[in-house]
């Protein structure tokens, strides 16, 4: 099928390589030159593990192509996927300009059939606003070709994108029964029939329940998060160890084991820009979401945790003190730095008068262009970036856990213990078990986990 996106950032590029790669013929779009440039001389501009390959692979075979010219993405596809950004607004709304722009932009062109995808995250009621600017752009013209508006978001994870939307656990498509409607429900299915041929993971449904669903499933996981948080906070004065809570309810399949993990906080292009759009919606319905707002709370206070823990252990005054911190990415496996809990860490040891050595496996380059946004020049100066973890001990009092890189899991603790100034661990990731720790001669402190030993 001929396939257009507007829009090639993680849920675009991921769309379209993944879509060529099942023999679709892929027309990628973005308004960012340097980026298009980029990926027609074979390079990515994100670490998304096999993305590369498939890229690769596709634009090889002439079945992927990346472009900026708007006339010639609207030509090219019969279903033209919107996969921009959604940014939050300054209320915390989702931002909808650049997906009212894209919708322009095929109402400009269009001069036959065309099916409008939402994939990127909007809120109820979206479809509507972009089957309008479609609408008032062809009106503009005098042009009188039909088109349809159906809702179907992504729910990929970042590091593991490509496996995601490969086999995805569900399909989530909005249309509505208008004849054009049902052209679009038979394209869909054409076109999701290789990832699941009895479309038994498919789930058509009305455009609003789809949009609805999209939010609906991060604000259930962000909830889940803060829970095993707030959780975890109280486990940590009653002097419980959260993680063996984790198992004992996961094991309930009413329940289940998955994102009950206490830590740092979420973070990611996600989870808080799409709670916080949930409540906004509500908020327009004068309904007021009082799970969401605390998840949102508690999840503010969850990324100065470490922080807290740090200063209470070696006092509010941190000048003249060293600090080695693992994991700047909001998550392993990927290079986005968007809300991750290192940001607020940082600034945290950095208010308080410490100098910092971060490392971090693939996130280094992101790293410096965000920390020299958060930071004045003075303040940066005081971060060293260093080139491997044991590169960032020396001299540091304690190391500090922020993201669960596979490659800190078995480190040699023997050489930790020996570059350390004082054997002490702030494990913001539960990577490590606190006996385990205590007999490796270590003072660690995790998340919920009670208990605070001593070498
Ligand atoms: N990142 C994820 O893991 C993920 C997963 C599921 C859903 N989503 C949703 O998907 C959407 C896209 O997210 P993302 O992380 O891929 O964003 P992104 O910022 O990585 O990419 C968006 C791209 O759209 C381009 N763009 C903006 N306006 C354009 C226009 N008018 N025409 C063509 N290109 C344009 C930008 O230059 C950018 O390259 C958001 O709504 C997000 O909530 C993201
Ligand atoms: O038990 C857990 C699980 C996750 N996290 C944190 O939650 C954040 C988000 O993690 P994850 O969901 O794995 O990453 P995202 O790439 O943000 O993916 C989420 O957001 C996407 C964008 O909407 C959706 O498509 C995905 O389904 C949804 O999982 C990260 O900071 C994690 O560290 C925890 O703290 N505890």
């Amino acid at each position: 099928m001929k396939i257009t996106i507007i829009g090639t950032g993680y849920v675009g590029l991921v769309t379209g390589a993944c879509l060529a790669e099942l023999g679709n013929d892929v027309f990628c779009l973005d308004v960012d030159q340097k980026k298009i440039d980029l990926l027609n001389h074979g390079g990515i501009p994100i670490h998304e593990p096999g993305l590369e390959e498939v890229v690769a692979r596709n634009r090889a075979a002439g079945r992927l192509h990346f472009s900026t010219d708007v006339a010639a993405s609207v030509a090219h596809g019969t279903l033209q996927f919107i996969a921009v950004g959604t940014p939050p607004d300054e209320d915390g709304s989702a931002d909808l300009q650049y997906v009212l722009a894209a919708a322009r932009n095929i109402g400009k062109y269009m001069t036959e059939f065309k099916v409008v995808v939402d994939k990127s995250t909007v809120p109820v009621g979206t479809a509507d606003r972009v089957k309008a600017a479609v609408q008032a752009e062809l009106t503009a013209r005098g042009e009188q070709a039909k088109f349809s508006v159906v809702s179907n978001p992504e729910f990929l994870k970042e590091g593991a994108a490509v496996e995601d939307f490969m086999r995805p656990d569900r399909i989530v498509i909005g249309y509505d029964s208008t004849p054009e409607g049902e052209k679009a429900h038979g394209l869909m299915k054409k076109l999701y029939t290789p990832f699941n041929r009895n479309h038994e993971r498919t789930f058509w449904m009305d455009v609003r329940s789809a949009e609805f669903t999209k939010y609906a499933a991060n604000a259930m996981l962000a909830t889940r998060i803060s829970f095993m948080n707030e959780l975890a906070n109280l486990a940590d004065q009653v002097g419980a160890d959260i993680e063996a809570v984790r198992h004992g309810i996961g094991s309930d399949p009413r329940i289940g084991h998955s994102f009950l993990y206490a830590g740092a906080g979420y973070g990611g292009s996600c989870f808080p820009k799409d709670v916080q759009a949930l409540e906004r919606t509500a908020r327009q319905y004068d309904q007021d979401l009082l799970i969401l707002r605390a998840v949102e709370a508690v999840n503010d206070k969850q990324k100065l945790v470490l922080g807290q823990k740090v200063v209470k252990r070696f006092g509010a005054d941190l000048s003249g003190k060293h600090f080695a911190i693992w994991g700047l990415a909001f998550k392993p496996n990927t290079d986005d730095m968007r809300e991750a809990p290192a940001r607020v860490l940082i600034r945290q040891l950095i208010d308080a008068g410490a100098t910092i050595a971060v490392y971090d496996p693939v996130a280094m380059t992101e790293a410096r262009r965000v920390l020299a946004l958060d930071l004045s020049a003075e303040e940066l100066a005081r971060i060293r970036f260093a080139s491997s973890p044991m590169d960032t001990l020396t001299d540091a009092e304690a190391l500090v856990i922020v993201t669960e890189w596979k490659a800190f899991r078995s480190p040699d603790f023997d050489r930790i213990k020996g570059a350390l100034k004082q054997a002490t661990i702030f494990d913001g990731r539960n990577l490590f078990e606190p006996e385990v720790m205590a007999e490796a001669g270590f003072e660690y402190h995790g998340i919920g986990r009670s208990i605070l030993t001593r070498a």
